[in-house]
Order: structure tokens, then C-alpha cells, then sequence
């Protein structure tokens, strides 16, 4: 059988190496306009912040690998048309050579692409996006331009608050801008949101939450963004305004999500059979909402990517859908999450009640490596299941967050959370730790 695969970031990847590693009978093509593959843009604003030494860890596999592994890889090389029908792919290659492979189960993992403010003033020079590696190696060399003092970062969301970090350990003057009231809220109800504000004005970031970009202005490259709230001086702009799924290619013959992602089933199988769709450019289920929603993280990218392999190759498995954990890590200053916040529960229109508390990580008595912690759990008014959860330290409490998150997905109510064996050791925590204080507290 053979399996042709559009995209080789992390969902094609994941579903290449499903399928090359445990169905010898595959034959797979990989097809991918980008030159590089396997880049962990989560790695962007490190190495632009000086944060590691370098970008050359940030791949993880290479076209070589899968060579070895006996896959056909078409790289630089975009994929122009798909006959769903005939069950050809067309595409164009690097000399502009038409290629057409036909399959007979195809995979599109063709992610995402950035949401471009609709604004005037957008050919202006000095205007970045944040997707790929060479924009990072763009965003680096202007940042390395003594002439560039001021940056402005559009979007406080996961990117726009990393790469503002970034910018400003350049020794940058930054100016980070978002249409909501607060930081990261599309993740975090307010009282943690504003943590995470605080902790970006204290490293001498400048805030503009409510404010919406309305123009670039300059003369070739931009001089001044333009708000509904004032004019500021800048010399290059970082835009961060999220995702949007890339399903062009697909969108007239596939039943697409209201965001315009493929719909898929819990084998990545869209509304034709012979065609998955895994990663940014599909649909997901979320545990927490328990419906179909669209949720762009790399962790997503890789399961969905495993599952759609394995079913391709014959062996049945199931999705069992995901939480949307996600965590991000500035100035020392780490936030966590999963499932919902009570701001998005309300928005999904869910009726939740929570529950918070903050506290020490260890007793007062450790004096090292003993810092404060603050934990809100997001429960469902009537079955009481656990929905959400998030976490703020300067400790690390990602081993927490993932508790959070198969406690969503297995259902688990706050009454069943309130007397779980957690263990104590005055080195890790404390007797009663605020997982179990913060479910006690709960209505
Ligand atoms: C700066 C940054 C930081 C991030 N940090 C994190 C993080 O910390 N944690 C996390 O979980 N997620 C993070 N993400 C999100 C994560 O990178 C994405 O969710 C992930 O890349 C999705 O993988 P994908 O393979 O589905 O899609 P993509 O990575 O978008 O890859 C799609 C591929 O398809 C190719 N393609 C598209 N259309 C065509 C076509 N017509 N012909 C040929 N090829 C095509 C593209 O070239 C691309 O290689 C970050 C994203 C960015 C940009
Ligand atoms: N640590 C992580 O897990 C991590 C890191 C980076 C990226 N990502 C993922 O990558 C994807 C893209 O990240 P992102 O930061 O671009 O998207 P995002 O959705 O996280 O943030 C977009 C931000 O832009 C704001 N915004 C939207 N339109 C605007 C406008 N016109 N003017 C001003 N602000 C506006 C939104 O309020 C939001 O805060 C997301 O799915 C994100 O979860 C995850």
C-alpha cells in the first residue's frame, strides 16, 4: 500500500515514522515545500534570546533519516493540487519540475500558517512573523542591528511573550501589545495572567493590552506603529496574533471545522477514508470541553500523527483525545495549564465553579530551592469532574500539570482528588500540599 504524506513537521513526521518503523509493507512518500524539517520553533526564542548557545539542536530528525528508513522525500517542494478522485497528488519541485504521486492513502499534515493583521503599511521592511526557522533567523539578524533599539511585539499570547523575552535579553527596548486586558489570556483566568504582566514589566517590558495595532507607517521600513490608542516609535515589529489552519488544499472536497480545519474522527480519518488529516491543519477533542475544537500545539502534532500511522497501517487505535496542556517559562517566572480556564469554560458556556490556594512548595523550615506556588482547580457545577487547572512558581510543576491533565481526561471529580495519596517528604513538598488544600477548599 502506499501512503503519501503532504507536510514533514512534527504531525508528518510522527506518522512517516509510525508507519516506516512498524509496516514494512508502506511504501511513503514525504512532500514538503520548506527546505528544513523537524525544527521545535519553541526553540526560537531561546536561541534569539542567547538563551543556548545555537539553533543546530533544534532539528530533531533529517531528510537522511528517512531516506535510510526507505521513504521517497520530495523537500522544497510544494504540493499545488489534490485530485480526490483520481487520488493523485500534484506538485511542483525546486526547478519547477511538476511531480505527481498517487496513493492510496493520503496524510495531510500541512499545519498551520500566521494570522496577518489586516492592516495598512504591511510591505513596509522590519515586519516579522514568528513560524519557521529561517523567520527566526530573520527576527535574529534584525535584532543583531545596533540601529534597532525599539521592537514591538503584536500578540501576548504563547509567541508574542516568549520572543518579547527574547528581544528584551537582547537589550532591546520592547513594547508588547494585545487586543485583551492581559497576557496569555487565552489560557489563564486573570489573577494568574496578571503574574505573568507583572513579571514582564518588572524585566522592563512595556505593556499596551486593549490596544489594537492600526497601521505600520514609514518610508521603506517601518518607523512607527500605529494604535487605537497612540503612535509609538519603533524600528521592527513582531507580529504574533496566532494560528490558522493551512486546509487549502483539501477545503472543497473535506468537511471543515467553523475555523476552517479539516473535521476529523478519532483515527484522523477525514470525511473521505482514504484521507487523514493529523497536526495544526485538523480538528482535535478536547477532554474537558468533551466536543471537537482546534487546539495548535506540537504535542498535539505528534499523537495525532502516531495515530493516523498506526490505523493506516492496520492497527486499530483510537484518539483518546487531549487537554490542550501547555506551559511557558519567562525571566524564571513558570506557568502551566490544562483543560480550561474558568474564562474559557464560560465562553464554551459551562457551568464551573473553582477552587484556589498558594502556598509554600516545601516547609518554611527548607530554606533552598523553596518557593511560593499558586494552583487553581476549574470544577463542573453539577458532575463536579475536574476541567481545568493552573499553576504559577518559580518552581517546576510541570509533573503536576500532567496529573491535571489525566485527571481531566479520566474524569475525576474534586471529591475524588481530596484525599489522593500524595506522598510527603519535606524535600518535595509539604504535609498537606496545596493540590490537596486547594480540593479541600472546594465548595
Ligand atoms: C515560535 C513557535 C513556538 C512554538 N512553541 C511551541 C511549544 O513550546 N509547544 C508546543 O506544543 N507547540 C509549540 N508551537 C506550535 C507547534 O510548533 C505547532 O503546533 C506544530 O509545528 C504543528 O506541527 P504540524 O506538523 O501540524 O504543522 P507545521 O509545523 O505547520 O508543519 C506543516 C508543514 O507542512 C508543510 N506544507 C504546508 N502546506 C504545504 C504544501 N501545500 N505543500 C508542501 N508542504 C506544505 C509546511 O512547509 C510545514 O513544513 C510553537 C510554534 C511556533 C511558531
Ligand atoms: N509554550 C507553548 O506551549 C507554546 C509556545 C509558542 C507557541 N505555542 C502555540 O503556537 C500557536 C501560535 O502561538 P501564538 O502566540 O501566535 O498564538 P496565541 O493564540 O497563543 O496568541 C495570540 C495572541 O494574539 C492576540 N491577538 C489576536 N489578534 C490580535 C490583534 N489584532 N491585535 C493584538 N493582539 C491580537 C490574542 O489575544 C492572543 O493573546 C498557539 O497554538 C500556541 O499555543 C505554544
Amino acid at each position: 500500500m502506499k501512503t503519501v504524506i503532504i507536510g514533514t513537521n512534527h504531525a508528518g513526521i510522527a506518522a512517516a515514522n509510525t508507519l516506516l518503523d512498524n509496516y514494512p509493507d508502506q511504501e511513503i512518500v514525504m512532500i514538503d515545500r520548506n527546505s528544513n524539517l523537524s525544527y521545535l520553533g519553541c526553540g526560537t526564542a531561546l536561541w534569539v534570546g542567547r538563551q543556548i548557545d545555537g539553533y543546530e539542536g533544534l532539528f530533531y530528525t533529517n531528510e537522511e533519516e528517512f531516506i535510510h528508513k526507505g521513504a521517497r522525500i520530495h523537500m522544497e517542494t510544494a504540493v499545488d493540487k489534490i485530485d480526490f478522485n483520481g487520488k493523485k497528488v500534484y506538485a511542483t519541485d525546486r526547478d519547477g519540475k511538476e511531480i505527481v504521486e498517487d496513493y492510496d492513502k493520503l496524510i495531510l499534515a500541512t499545519g498551520s500558517r500566521p494570522i496577518i493583521p489586516n492592516i495598512p503599511g504591511k510591505d513596509l521592511e522590519g515586519l516579522h512573523f514568528l513560524k519557521l526557522f529561517q523567520e527566526g533567523q530573520e527576527v535574529d539578524k534584525d535584532l543583531s542591528r545596533p540601529e534597532v533599539e525599539t521592537v514591538a511585539v503584536i500578540g501576548a499570547g504563547y509567541i508574542g511573550v516568549e520572543i518579547a523575552e527574547a528581544a528584551r535579553r537582547r537589550g532591546k527596548n520592547v513594547l508588547l501589545f494585545d487586543a485583551e486586558s492581559t497576557s496569555l489570556a487565552s489560557y489563564y483566568d486573570e489573577e494568574f495572567a496578571k503574574l505573568m504582566d507583572k513579571n514582564l514589566e518588572d524585566n522592563g517590558i512595556e505593556l499596551h493590552f486593549g490596544e489594537l495595532a492600526t497601521a505600520y507607517e514609514g518610508d521603506k521600513r517601518v518607523e512607527r506603529l500605529v494604535t487605537d490608542k497612540g503612535s509609538y516609535d519603533v524600528d521592527m515589529v513582531i507580529n504574533a496574533i496566532g494560528f490558522t489552519a493551512n486546509a487549502a488544499l483539501g477545503a472543497d472536497d473535506l468537511e471543515t471545522f467553523r475555523n476552517g480545519a479539516y473535521l476529523v474522527d478519532n483515527h484522523q480519518q477525514t470525511s473521505n477514508p482514504d484521507v487523514y488529516a493529523v497536526g495544526d491543519c485538523a480538528t482535535i477533542y478536547s477532554n474537558a470541553l468533551q466536543d471537537t475544537t482546534y487546539i495548535a500545539l506540537a504535542s498535539n502534532a505528534v499523537r495525532s500523527g502516531i495515530v493516523a500511522g498506526h490505523n493506516i497501517g492496520g492497527t486499530v487505535v483510537d484518539a483518546i483525545g487531549v487537554q490542550g496542556s501547555n506551559g511557558i517559562s519567562i525571566f524564571g517566572l513558570d506557568l502551566v495549564s490544562t483543560g480550561l480556564s474558568v474564562k474559557a469554560a464560560d465562553k464554551f458556556g459551562i457551568e464551573v465553579l473553582s477552587t484556589e490556594f498558594e502556598d509554600l512548595q516545601k516547609p518554611a523550615f527548607i530554606k533552598e530551592n523553596n518557593e511560593m506556588v499558586k494552583i487553581k482547580i476549574v470544577y463542573e457545577k453539577g458532575s463536579r469532574r475536574i476541567v481545568g487547572a493552573q499553576l504559577a512558581s518559580r518552581q517546576d510543576m510541570s509533573g503536576t500539570i500532567h496529573m491535571f491533565s489525566l485527571a481531566i481526561q479520566e474524569k475525576l471529580t474534586i471529591d475524588k482528588l481530596k484525599l489522593l495519596d500524595i506522598f510527603f517528604l519535606p524535600h518535595f513538598n509539604q504535609p498537606y500540599n496545596y493540590i490537596t488544600v486547594a480540593a479541600l477548599k472546594a465548595e
